[in-house]
């Protein structure tokens, strides 16, 4: 793994076997290598189907790879295999070394927005008093209104509880930040706040693999596009080298 990586995944399939329909296998990923360094932001690209979030789900371990590895290069330098690691382990490092954003905020019943987004920040190692101080850092810098922090997060709107997950996910900055679709439902004004703050991020030195499906948020983002197909890496480059073909097939 060269030394500039914190993520290098190589050879990386999934499947699934689907047992209610004849147990037939889907290939996810056939064989997918990629690297994402310190301070580059990443975005996955490729029609619906072509293995973005699986393999998303991979790198945080949601889904256990078939074939593969998947080295992070951690804080203290060490370099682990995220294919290869127990749940627990796995499920230490998700606290201080990986974070992931998805669309979709998971509902904690009769807890407050602020309890969520501290509750992130014990989970990496804050004190309490501390991690209520970063949490409401975080919900005012994307925009939650005050008002809202002590309701409970089943009630909030799609584009509230996708900000909340959010500053949940970036309370404190992880080494290697995952995100899936986090704009999808944010209006024009929100969606700017979101997309300055993670390119602060990157600016800041953590290494982002992300999901978008508006190219202009890839343009503005993507220090590198790695476009999916089927499974396989069909193009891997600079931004203006890839996007102009990603144009070209969504006008046509
Ligand atoms: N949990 C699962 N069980 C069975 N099949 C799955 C599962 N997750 C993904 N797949 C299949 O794996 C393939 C890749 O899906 P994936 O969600 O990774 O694609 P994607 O590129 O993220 O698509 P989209 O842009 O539509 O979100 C699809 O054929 C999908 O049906």
């Amino acid at each position: 793994m060269s030394p500039a990586n914190v993520l290098a995944v190589r050879g990386l399939a999934k499947s699934f076997t689907l047992h209610t329909i004849d147990g037939r296998d889907v290939e996810a990923l056939r064989g997918v290598d990629l690297d994402v360094a310190a301070a580059e932001h990443v975005a996955l690209a490729g029609t619906s189907g072509a293995g973005k979030s699986s393999l998303l789900r991979c790198v945080y371990r949601t889904y256990l790879p078939s074939a593969g590895s998947i080295l992070l290069r951690t804080s203290s330098g060490l370099v682990v295999d995220l294919a290869a690691l127990s749940d627990p382990e796995v499920a230490d490092l998700r606290g201080r070394e990986l974070g992931y954003v998805s669309q979709f905020l998971r509902s904690e019943p009769r807890r407050s927005v602020l309890d969520v987004v501290a509750r992130a920040g014990t989970g990496r190692g804050m004190d309490p008093a501390t991690a209520r101080e970063a949490a409401a850092v975080a919900l005012r810098r994307l925009g939650i209104d005050e008002r809202l922090w002590a309701m409970h997060t089943t009630v909030l709107s799609g584009g509230q509880k996708q900000r909340v997950n959010l500053a949940a996910g970036t309370i404190s900055p992880p080494r290697l930040l995952l995100l899936d679709e986090p704009v999808s439902a944010l209006d024009p004004a929100n969606r700017e706040a979101v997309l300055a703050m993670i390119a602060e991020l990157t600016e800041a030195g953590v290494a982002v693999l992300s999901v978008f499906h508006d190219l202009d948020a890839i343009e503005r983002l993507a220090t590198r596009v790695v476009v999916l197909d089927d499974g396989r890496v069909a193009a891997d480059g600079a931004p203006s080298h890839v996007l102009p073909a990603l144009h070209l097939e969504v006008a046509r």
